[in-house]
């Protein structure tokens, strides 16, 4: 029986990390777990006033998505994760190493027209332009795929899964010792990379 990959699915606000994400669990038949849910109450409220997080609004809330990941290591699972900037997406591995990451990627006018429609979210749409700014798509050598997200939600989840399939089984890594605390505006960590399949 093979090992199921951990998931996260990434990507701006509003470009659908949650809507696929639930689907690829469904599909995957593993636990989904949602971002929003790891923040803590002050980043909430920060978002909520209309401010962006920075790296150390961010900390807290990557190490809990870490945990959680981790947790889920050759059982399997799904969570959503903006994990906008390359040291945050090595920051999570250093937690789950092997994780695979769909980026879902889109252009700021169709993603920013999902946001204006979406209700009951504390997400102000006016944050948009700093996630995009903040952005720093995956790499070749980052192990995952990027999807585009001008398609239908079992669309995009259908390519994710594919890509997933074509992937093979989760890299095999020790299970990593606690790490000292990465600081998130220095350079690169010594996290290892993954072979990327995008
Ligand atoms: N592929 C899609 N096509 C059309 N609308 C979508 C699509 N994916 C998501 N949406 C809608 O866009 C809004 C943002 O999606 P959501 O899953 O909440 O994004 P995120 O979790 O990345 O913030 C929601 O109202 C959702 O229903
Ligand atoms: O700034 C970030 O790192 C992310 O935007 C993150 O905070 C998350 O995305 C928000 O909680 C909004 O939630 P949605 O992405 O679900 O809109």
């Amino acid at each position: 029986m093979s090992t199921p990959h951990v998931v996260v699915v990434m990507g701006v606000s509003g470009t659908g990390k949650s809507t696929v994400g639930r689907l690829l669990a469904d599909r995957l038949g593993v636990p989904y777990a949602e971002a929003d849910e790891f923040h803590p109450p002050a980043n909430i409220a920060k978002m909520s006033a209309g401010s962006p997080l920075d790296d150390s609004d961010r900390e807290p809330w990557l190490d809990a998505i870490g945990a959680w990941a981790a947790s889920r290591t050759g059982l399997g699972g799904v969570v959503s994760c903006s994990a906008l900037k390359r040291v945050y997406r090595d920051r999570l591995r250093a937690a789950a190493p092997g994780l695979f990451f769909v980026h879902l990627a889109g252009d700021r006018e169709l993603i920013a027209g999902r946001l204006a429609r979406r209700e009951d979210h504390f997400m102000p749409g006016a944050l948009l332009d700093s996630q995009f700014t903040t952005l720093e798509p995956l790499r070749c050598d980052e192990h995952g795929t990027t999807v585009p997200v001008m398609a239908e939600p079992a669309e995009i989840t259908e390519r994710a899964a594919a890509a997933l399939a074509g992937a093979g089984e989760p890299p095999v890594h020790p299970r990593p010792h606690p790490q000292p605390e990465a600081d998130l505006a220095g350079t690169e960590n010594s996290t290892e990379r993954s072979r990327g399949s995008n």
